[in-house]
């Protein structure tokens, strides 16, 4: 087996090159995943691309395993990213530290100007106890005292999770781990954008790889697989330099939540409803069911796209059109099972917001519900549950339906203290759970239509 690396790079079929060879790690990016390498990775590649500045490779840090270091080490850091036929190594990448490494000393680096994350939701869940086990906010917070005392210049740490207020909730969570007088370096010298991430990147596969190796020649331990479609809005609030992602397609503006609200809520949002609800394996599957596609169709139109603002001049409906065309493709392998782990992380902002909001307008979201119910019935019936509050969900998958979603609805981490005593919405959530039982998914879409 020949792994792709700098010394095999020359086997490589040409166009599938690295378009830039950094010389510096000017952005530290904390939760080196898939999604980093198909999307901000490439965007910091095409940005060096088009302006020839070589200052901004990435370094790359893994918060709690080894994992991904042990794929790009031996490959010098190189990965194929295939989107469709288009296949090309990525070679912004320049470093993958461990746990152990001295990532304080990489963002205190004169030569660092921007930090990335995506952690995932469950990485901002509340501030970590200064004597708990290091998290990526505690790591964050560590470099930035170690910059502080450096006095090395302002920073910019731009969130690129699937949250809302990305950036305040970050910095609300950085600040509460600040003494005083860090918190006013901080306030000074680092800022901290709001950013909306779009691009659908599924855990590798197996069968991806072989597929890469019969594409590159060689073999690509770190490959990632994702669709043509692209998005990146970030606001601009930059503390200092920054690579020049706007000429690679990123959008900056102003405020970001117009477009957030829209992502998070019809493309995730849906995500979630099909997750917990379809029982399919994979979301192309999901959506090729005409009767599931239609519920879909009515969830974005009837609960959630009429609680977005701000986006007139935009073609919302074109914009549902494309996720549904996203959704199907046929070439991602998206098992629904990545997209139903942590959904108490999830479900707040991708359907409970909005259902709040209709519910506030006098509406009654029942297709919000009836994913709410799916959720419900996932948690109490899956085998073995990928979530942080996994021991407050699991319970008797025989107890009726009002028990279940009288239990489930009490979490007020994740229904807040306002849904469980909403009547109309524990009656829809209720009907949805007793339907989905009794019944089943094909005849509960059917009711839906009277
Ligand atoms: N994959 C996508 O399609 C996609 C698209 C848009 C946004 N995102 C965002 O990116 C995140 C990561 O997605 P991915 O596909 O790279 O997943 P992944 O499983 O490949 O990587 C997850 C990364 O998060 C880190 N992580 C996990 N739990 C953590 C915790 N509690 N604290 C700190 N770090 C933690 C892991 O170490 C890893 O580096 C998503 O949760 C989402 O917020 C993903
Ligand atoms: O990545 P997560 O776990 O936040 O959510 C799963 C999917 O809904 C998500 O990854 C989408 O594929 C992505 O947000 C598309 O841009």
């Amino acid at each position: 087996m020949v792994r792709l690396s700098r010394a095999t790079l020359s086997r490589v079929a040409a166009e599938a090159r690295p378009l830039a060879e950094p010389r510096a790690t000017g952005v530290v990016h904390l939760g080196i995943g898939a999604f980093h390498r198909a999307h901000q990775a490439v965007y910091t590649e095409q940005a060096m691309a088009a302006t020839g500045d070589d200052r901004w490779g990435v370094c790359g840090a893994s918060q709690r395993s080894t994992a991904v270091a042990g794929l790009l080490r031996p490959q010098d850091c190189l990965y194929g990213v295939r989107a469709g036929d288009d296949v090309r190594v990525i070679g912004s990448v320049r470093e993958v530290l461990v746990p152990g490494d001295d990532l304080a000393a990489r963002l205190a680096a004169p030569q660092t100007a921007v930090v990335t994350l995506t952690i995932t939701e469950k990485g901002y869940r509340r501030a970590p106890r200064p004597d708990g086990p290091p998290t990526a906010i505690g790591r964050l917070v560590a470099g930035l005292r170690a910059r502080a005392a450096a006095d090395a210049g302002p920073l910019t740490v731009v969130s690129c999770d699937n949250l809302p207020g990305n950036g305040a909730t970050l910095a609300a969570l950085v600040t509460e781990l600040c003494e005083p007088p860090l918190l006013r370096w901080a306030e000074q010298n680092v800022t901290f954008p709001a950013s909306m991430v779009d691009r659908i990147v599924p855990a590798t596969t197996p069968a991806d790889l072989d597929d890469m190796e019969a594409r590159l020649g060689v073999r690509d331990l770190g490959a990632v697989v994702t669709e043509p479609f692209t998005q990146w809005v970030i606001e601009d609030d930059f503390a200092g330099d920054r690579p020049a992602w706007d000429r690679a397609g990123a959008l900056l503006v102003g405020d970001v939540r117009p477009y957030e609200r829209m992502k998070l809520r019809l493309l995730n949002g849906s995500h979630s409803a099909i997750a917990y609800l379809s029982g399919a394996e994979h979301v192309s599957e999901a959506v090729g069911d005409a009767a599931f596609a239609g519920y879909l169709r009515r969830l974005m139109d009837e609960d959630l796209s009429p609680t977005l603002h701000g986006l007139d001049a935009f073609d919302l409906a074109g914009y549902k059109r494309s996720l549904l065309t996203r959704f199907a493709n046929p070439g991602l392998r998206h098992r629904v099972t990545q997209i139903a782990a942590d959904g108490s992380q999830k479900l707040p902002q991708r359907l409970l917001d909005p259902a709040r909001e209709r519910l506030a307008a006098g509406h009654e979201p029942r297709l919000i519900a009836l994913a709410v119910a799916g959720w419900m019935r996932y948690v109490t019936t899956a085998r073995e549950l990928d979530d942080p509050l996994a021991d407050r969900l699991t319970g008797d998958p025989h107890a009726g339906a009002a028990a279940t979603v009288e239990r489930l609805l009490a979490i007020e981490e994740i229904f807040g203290p306002d849904l469980r005593d909403d009547r109309v919405f524990r009656d829809l959530v209720t009907d949805g759970l007793h339907r989905l039982t009794a019944d089943g998914l094909a005849a509960t879409l059917r009711t839906l239509d009277t």
